[in-house]
């Protein structure tokens, strides 16, 4: 799969000037790599309170953008996964149906969250993980990835504006859908 840079594309974060002199005036880092470069999306989110995240790879980058955006940081999990009142979704990918909880007090009524993960496909399970922090009161302020099968459409899905680091495929490979 050829990965294609999307950075120059998307214009709606880089509106202003995050040249190393504006990240070290906003005490952070300059973007160097992947993780970095999500925080630039999530730094256009400057009141996000929370990062929630979905299992399994959403867990790799969550904890580190809650870190440097001195936000709580919340896991979505399977269901079965985690003890006491739960909210559940269902959620629907290109291989099946699943559920994922997440824990009633675990996000204040009225937070900000961005929502992280490693990759865009369908949006099936982004979409169940927004459902989640909906039924929590709590305002999406974004969707964050690393990659994104674009063929897909899956931020079509999203509840709220998606910033991806790299985009996939743009059309199906022959013989699959
Ligand atoms: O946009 P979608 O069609 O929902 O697909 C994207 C999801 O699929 C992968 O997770 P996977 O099913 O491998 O779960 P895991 O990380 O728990 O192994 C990926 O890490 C995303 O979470
Ligand atoms: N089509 C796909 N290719 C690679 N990783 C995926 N994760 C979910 N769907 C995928």
């Amino acid at each position: 799969m050829v990965m294609r840079n999307k950075i120059d594309a998307s214009t709606k974060y880089m509106k202003e000037d995050w040249s190393t002199d504006a990240w070290i005036e906003h005490g952070r880092l300059p973007p160097q790599g992947p993780v970095n470069v999500l925080l630039t999306a999530a730094m256009a989110c400057e009141t996000a309170g929370i990062v929630a995240a979905q299992p399994r790879k959403g867990f790799l980058f969550g904890p580190t953008l809650a870190l440097a955006l001195d936000a709580g940081f919340v896991p979505i999990r399977k269901k079965g996964k985690l003890p006491g009142e739960l909210y559940r979704a269902a959620y629907t990918k290109e291989y099946g149906e699943d559920f994922f909880e997440i824990q009633v007090e675990s996000i204040p009524e009225g937070s900000n969250v961005v929502i992280v993960d490693d990759i865009l496909a369908t949006g099936g399970s982004a979409r169940g993980a927004g459902q989640l922090v909906q039924m929590c009161k709590a305002n999406i302020l974004e969707f964050c990835f690393v990659m994104e099968l674009d063929f897909l459409k899956g931020r079509d899905k999203l509840q709220a504006d998606t910033f991806t680091l790299l985009s996939g495929q743009t059309e199906s490979l022959k013989g699959s859908k």
